[in-house]
């Protein structure tokens, strides 16, 4: 399996943690957005959004990254995987919390902490209030239970996983929003390729440092 990616895009690093937990082996292709690599008429052909990260399975191609997790679990996981179980309801909320993830926590990292990362300059406190609601509305969602969405891991865990440590690039204070802290150190421990994960977002750091 072609993967496409680099290693500070979180919804890549996503997408690493899944093949991890599934056991699955990804042919690295790393890609260099800053310098164009997706704009390239033979990865346009595999992906005309050209946005990493992007997976070729034998032939197929897709992209986004939550619709990548789902379709490793799918395809490859086990019968009724408990990373994202079969059930109507129980994949309802998982889906519920990618998309929150998609359109609003990894939305106001875009719009609140990207700049801060190319520019160095502090996000305007609108965006920063962005952060705080979306936040506190994860911190609603884990009131109950111990993962994003019910009692056990699940792909929505491993893509909020990999949005929540990306705020460590600017040491965001997890500790305002204690079921969030509380879920993210445990989430730490038990997602498989937590490691690579982590790498991604020391990679970011050094980047940030050297400009
Ligand atoms: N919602 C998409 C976001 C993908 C995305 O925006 N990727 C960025 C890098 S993090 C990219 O490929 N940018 C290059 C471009 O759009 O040309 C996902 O989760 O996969």
């Amino acid at each position: 399996m072609d993967f496409y990616y680099h290693p500070g895009s979180a919804p890549c690093r996503s997408v690493i943690m899944t093949a991890k937990a599934l056991g699955l082996e990804l042919n690295l292709k790393m890609m260099n957005v800053m310098s164009g690599d997706q704009l390239k008429p033979e990865f346009v052909k595999l992906n005309p959004q050209h946005t990493i990260p992007t997976l070729v399975d034998n032939g197929f191609s897709v992209w986004e990254s939550r619709a990548i997790l789902t379709y490793l679990v799918e395809k490859y996981g086990k019968e009724d995987d408990s990373l994202y179980p079969a059930d109507a309801q129980k994949r309802a909320v998982i889906n519920q919390r990618l998309y929150f993830d998609m359109g609003t926590l990894f939305q106001c990292f875009i719009t609140a902490i990207y700049p801060q990362i190319r520019t160095k300059t502090p996000a305007p406190p609108e965006e920063m209030e962005k952060v705080d609601k979306a936040f506190k509305l994860l911190n609603t969602f884990l009131e109950k239970d111990e993962f994003v969405a019910g009692s056990s891991l699940t792909v929505a865990d491993i893509s909020i996983l990999a949005t929540v440590s990306t705020f460590e690039i600017v040491d965001f204070d997890f500790s305002k929003y204690p079921n969030v802290a509380k879920w993210y150190e445990n989430a730490k421990e038990v997602t498989p390729g937590w490691e690579q994960n982590w790498e991604g977002i020391m990679f970011i750091k050094k980047f940030m440092e050297s400009n």
